[in-house]
């Protein structure tokens, strides 16, 4: 049996906790409150997609956004993890994207559902390179960019965050335990917007890494998600 390599991490099959309305400015884009504590969702690890297959457009959706996002994979596991020490649990980063089903997102925001099939589809989370932690001296001061099609749509900083690294840590860890290959994507800055199928994405962190993926359209008959 061979070792398991972190910089596999999606490999592993473990969690994907995203964090919601962490940048004041893409928070006032969708018309939501600023946050008092972060805001908590899944996605399964069959979400990912790596660089060369494409993010597949669900049936049921005529709205899917882009989010482009610092994501932290954990390298040592805990529960109540205090923010003084948060950062040794950290193995390194990867660039995402959180792939929204923009559509499907509002109409359970306004029946009170959970955002389970706006969020955690297949292909729902495009992953980049591991990024070994000392690539990035500073995670709270980086750049994100996503480009599509070659016109710039969202620019931001890892400095605009309203809950930093550590806080996430130690926050998210009090209710869930963390375990090593998890990934913590950490909220997307302002300038979400809609895809369609043979659009080209680019994304990159700012002198550290960029990644592309194409979006196609899905190509099963079958839905089975009836939205009335
Ligand atoms: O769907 C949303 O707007 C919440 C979210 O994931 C983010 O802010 O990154
Ligand atoms: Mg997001």
């Amino acid at each position: 049996m061979t070792a398991r390599n972190i910089s596999r991490f999606w490999e592993w099959g473990r969690k994907i906790i995203c964090v919601g309305r962490n940048y004041a400015d893409h928070a006032k884009e969708l018309k939501n409150a600023i946050p008092a504590e972060p805001v908590l969702f899944l996605k399964p690890p069959s979400a990912y997609v790596r660089e060369g297959s494409a993010i597949l457009v669900p049936l049921y959706t005529s709205n899917l956004h882009h989010e482009v996002e610092l994501g932290v994979v954990i390298g040592k596991g805990g529960t109540a993890i205090p923010q003084s020490s948060a950062m040794e649990h950290v193995a390194g980063y990867a660039l995402c994207l959180d792939m929204t089903a923009r559509d499907i997102q509002d109409e359970c925001k306004s029946k009170g559902l959970p955002w389970t099939l706006a969020k955690a589809f297949n292909t729902s989370c495009p992953i980049s390179e591991f990024i070994p932690k000392e690539r990035i001296p500073d995670p709270g001061n980086v750049k994100l960019w996503l480009k599509v099609n070659d016109q710039l749509r969202q620019s931001g900083c890892t400095s605009h965050m309203i809950f930093s690294i550590p806080y996430l840590i130690s926050y998210i860890s009090d209710f869930i335990t963390l375990e090593e290959g998890d990934l913590i994507l950490t909220g997307t800055p302002q300038g979400v917007s809609a895809v369609t199928e043979h659009d080209e994405l680019q994304a990159g962190i700012e002198n550290v890494i960029t990644m592309s993926f194409r979006v196609d359209r899905q190509s099963e008959t079958k839905d089975t998600y009836k939205a009335k």
